[in-house]
């Protein structure tokens, strides 16, 4: 199926998606996406209500039969393939001194998490492919905890993602981060702005204010004297950037419609929510891996109620 009639399908079933937020009792065939109907089938006065067949459970939790099982693996496959390769080039440009380890491991930080989310459409349409999807960071998450018990030593890995080179670094920082990742495929998936705002405010915002702090960060903050007004600013303004543009990514794609004027809206209070947590001195009791996406998450389901 072509990018394209995969967005007008996705766009039908978006429109539809729209409808029956407005509580308009809008018929669907039982969508491999949303298996527990919202919605019920107005059943003939005295008739014993049915629910789905046990062939329809089953293709639409396998989706359209081995075709959508096949995609999911192989788009895992892929994926998978993308974070190692990821990690392995940023390793090496590290290695030979073309950019420093502190501004690898951020760039690592923001591609990594905007990168997977960015995977998402590639999986089927079956309700497996947000696990099959989450696998990805699952298996990084065994990598970083192999890795940082010294099971096994993948060089690498530590150099690419560690401040310094200290292997128990990976049960701390990234391990949180592919663990919100796998919070965000499996809770969110592609139907809900929640988990983009979210993986965007821990991916990009989180990541460009590191960038930005440690080289333009000279105004500490009153409250905080690690953290200074260039990071929190560049946190604030790239987390509404890149949250919008990523909402843009999947609404195009028909995933969902939004009023894109209060959209902006709430993605700046969540910005702003989001940029202030980040900025307290809390980072020793709880990692911003943590803080910033779960107070994301918290917001946008506010605001979004979905
Ligand atoms: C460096 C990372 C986190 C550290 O955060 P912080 O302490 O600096 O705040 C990111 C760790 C990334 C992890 C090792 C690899 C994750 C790969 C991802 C699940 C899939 C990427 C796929 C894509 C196609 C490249
Ligand atoms: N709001 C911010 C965030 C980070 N930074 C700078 O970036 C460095 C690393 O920030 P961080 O401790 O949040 O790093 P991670 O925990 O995100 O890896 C800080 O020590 C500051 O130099 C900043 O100046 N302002």
């Amino acid at each position: 199926m072509s990018l394209s009639s995969l967005a007008i399908s996705n766009h039908h079933r978006a429109s539809i998606s729209a409808l029956r937020r407005r509580h308009l009792a809008v018929p669907r065939p039982p969508s491999p996406d949303h298996f527990s109907s919202s919605v019920h089938f107005p059943t003939a006065v005295g008739a014993k209500p049915h629910g789905p067949s046990r062939k329809s459970l089953r293709r639409c939790i396998l989706g359209s039969g081995g075709g959508a099982l096949a995609q999911d693996a192989g788009a895992t496959a892929a994926v998978l393939a993308g974070a190692y390769s990821l990690v392995f080039t940023f390793d090496k440009l590290t290695q030979r001194n073309l950019i420093q380890q502190s501004l690898s491991r951020k760039l690592v930080h923001i591609l990594s998490g905007l990168l997977f989310m960015a995977s998402w459409p590639i999986f089927s349409n079956s309700m497996a492919a947000r696990y099959f999807a989450s696998l990805v960071p699952l298996t990084n998450c065994l990598r970083l905890v192999v890795n940082g018990f010294s099971l096994a030593t993948d060089e690498g890995l530590v150099k690419s993602v560690t401040r310094e080179g200290n292997p128990q670094e990976l049960l701390r920082g990234p391990l949180y981060y592919v663990l919100i990742l796998i919070l965000c495929a499996i809770v969110y998936w592609r139907e809900s702005p929640t988990g983009v705002i979210s993986l965007a405010m821990m991916c990009g915002g989180d990541g460009i204010a590191d960038i930005i702090g440690r080289r333009f960060g000279s105004q500490k903050l009153p409250y905080n004297r690690k953290k200074s007004w260039a990071g929190s600013v560049s946190m604030f303004i790239c987390g509404c950037v890149i949250s919008m543009g990523m909402l843009h990514y999947f609404s195009s794609l028909g995933y969902f419609q939004l009023d894109w004027t209060m959209t902006l809206q709430r993605v700046a209070l969540i910005s702003l929510v989001a940029t202030v947590v980040e900025s307290l001195p809390i980072t020793e009791v709880l990692d911003d891996n943590i803080s910033v996406p779960l107070s994301s998450m918290l917001m946008a389901f506010w605001s979004f109620g979905y």
